[in-house]
Formats: structure tokens, sequence, C-alpha cells
């Protein structure tokens, strides 16, 4: 397997599990030394994991002060960051838009697309300043087509889209390269909080008939995180199995 991460700094957050730790294992496999981000990081399975992250902190990426101080902390360390992967999130209630609690949609805001503008805004100034960096934000299908019963988590996810983009045209002459992936369902603890009749309709609109799987979505962040990938930026990668069409 190409190594031609080694010796890079690479931070994921909501690593501890499901897509996050698929893309986390995957960029340890191209040599990046690996930094998880989680609410909760005392439980780390190396067995399953397959390897032991350089650093595990626990993060808040909903809280500024929380994203900050960890960072300080990883430059402190490890002396550089490369590699920045905006994937912790959470789904939120699957209800009406108009019956929307107002507590959970602050909360699914907060941490879906607030959550990776205070990483971004943490990590791009050391990034600029070394001129070099990539960041990929882990966005959704349902970002760009709008899912029905999860308006917040598609109207969080459609903001990383725009978000993504804006940043990417300032930064766009500094080497610091940002991108999102737009994934159709994938079989994790987030999917599990659907109803079985969401999940089916949800498979239903995917050409290939399957889910997505974790390995596809790492390996294409792993080249989206790479040196090769050297002239998009502000793009959205679909991993839709034909899905998208825009
Ligand atoms: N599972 C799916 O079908 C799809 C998932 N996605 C996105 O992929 C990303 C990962 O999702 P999954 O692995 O499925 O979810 P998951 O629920 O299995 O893992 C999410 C991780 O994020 C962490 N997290 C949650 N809130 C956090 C916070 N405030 N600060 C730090 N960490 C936090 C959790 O503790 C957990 O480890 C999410 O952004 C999700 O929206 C996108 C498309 C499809
Ligand atoms: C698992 C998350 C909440 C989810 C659910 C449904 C879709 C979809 O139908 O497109 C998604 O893209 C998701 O990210």
């Amino acid at each position: 397997m190409s190594q031609h991460l080694e010796g890079q700094t690479a931070i994921i957050t909501g690593g501890m599990r499901g897509i996050g730790l698929g893309i986390a294992k995957r960029l340890r496999q191209a040599g990046a030394n690996i930094v998880i981000w989680d609410l909760n990081v005392d439980q780390w399975d190396a067995s399953a994991a397959g390897f032991t992250p350089t650093l595990r902190q626990a993060v808040n990426v909903a809280s500024l002060a929380s994203v900050e101080a960890a960072f300080a902390e990883v430059v402190e360390q490890l002396g550089r960051v490369d590699i920045l992967v905006n994937n912790a999130g959470i789904n939120g209630p699957v209800v009406e838009s108009w019956n929307y609690p107002v507590e959970a949609w602050d909360q699914v805001l907060a941490i879906d697309l607030t959550g990776v503008f205070y990483c971004c805004r943490t990590a791009i100034p050391h990034m600029r300043e070394r001129q070099y960096g990539r960041i990929v934000n882990v966005a959704s299908m349902a970002g760009k087509d709008g899912v029905q019963y999860i308006s917040a988590y598609s109207a969080a996810k459609a903001g990383v889209i725009a978000f993504t983009k804006s940043a990417a045209k300032e930064l766009a002459q500094d080497g610091v390269l940002l991108n999102c992936i737009a994934p159709a369902m994938v079989e994790t603890g987030l999917m599990a909080e659907m109803t079985p009749e969401h999940i089916a309709a949800s498979k239903a609109k995917i050409p290939m008939g399957r889910f997505l799987q974790i390995e596809e979505i790492a390996n294409m962040v792993t080249w989206i995180a790479g040196p090769e990938c050297s002239f998009t930026t502000g793009f959205v990668f679909d991993l839709s199995g034909g899905r998208a069409t825009y």
C-alpha cells in the first residue's frame, strides 16, 4: 500500500467509530500520524482498529475553546498538521420540519455545521503559515438533495458544502485545499437512528442497489487528503452509487 502520507499529521474528528474510524485506519496505512478527536476517547480497541493513534483527545467540536485547546496541543506535540477530516456529526430527530424541536435544531447545526467552521477556523492559520493543507469535510447526499424528516441535518450538510466552497476560493493560492465528500447511506450507528422505512427508501434511491461501504469512503478520502489532489478545491466528491445527478 502506498505510503504517500508518511510523516504527515492527520486530525480526524468523530474518529472513534464508524466512518471516522475507517478513514483514520486508511490514512494510517498511507503513513500519516493519526490524531483522533471525539467526545469520549477512553475506549480504543487497538485490535479491532488494527492500529493505535499517535494521539487521542476528548474534543467537542461544537465548542471553540475545546477545539482550540486540542489543536494547540497537537502542534506542541507533533509540530505540524497537514490533514483535517471534519467527520464528527449527529443526525437528530426524524420528524417533520414544522414539528422539529428547536433545541434539537440548534444542537444539530452546532455540531454538524458550526463544528466544521470551528475546526477549519482553528486549523487554517497554521496551514496557511506552512503553505500546505488538505481539509476534507464530510457532508452528505442529504445536503445536496434535502431528505425528508431530517431537515436540520440536511440544512447543516448543505451549509458544509457552501462553507467549503467559500473557504476554498479564499485559500486557493495558499496551498490549502478544501473539499467535501457527499456519501449516500452507510450502515453505521448514525443510520440506525433512522426508521426502517426511511432506510429502505434511501436504499431504493441508489441505482447500484446497495449501501456504501466505509472502505470506499476511506479510499476516496485518502486520495483527496494527499498531495496528488493538487488542482481540485471547493469540490463535492459524491459517493452515491449513481444517485447524484449534479
Ligand atoms: N452513516 C451514513 O449513512 C452517513 C454519514 N454521513 C456523515 O458521516 C459522518 C460520520 O457518520 P457515522 O460514522 O455514520 O456516525 P457515527 O455516529 O457512527 O459516528 C460519529 C462520531 O462522531 C462523534 N461525535 C458526535 N458529536 C461530536 C462532537 N460534538 N464532537 C466530537 N465528536 C462528536 C461521535 O461520538 C461518533 O464517534 C457524519 O458527519 C455523518 O453525517 C454522511 C452520509 C451518510
Ligand atoms: C444517516 C444520515 C442521517 C443520512 C440519512 C439519509 C440519507 C439519504 O437518504 O441520502 C443521507 O445521505 C444521510 O447522510
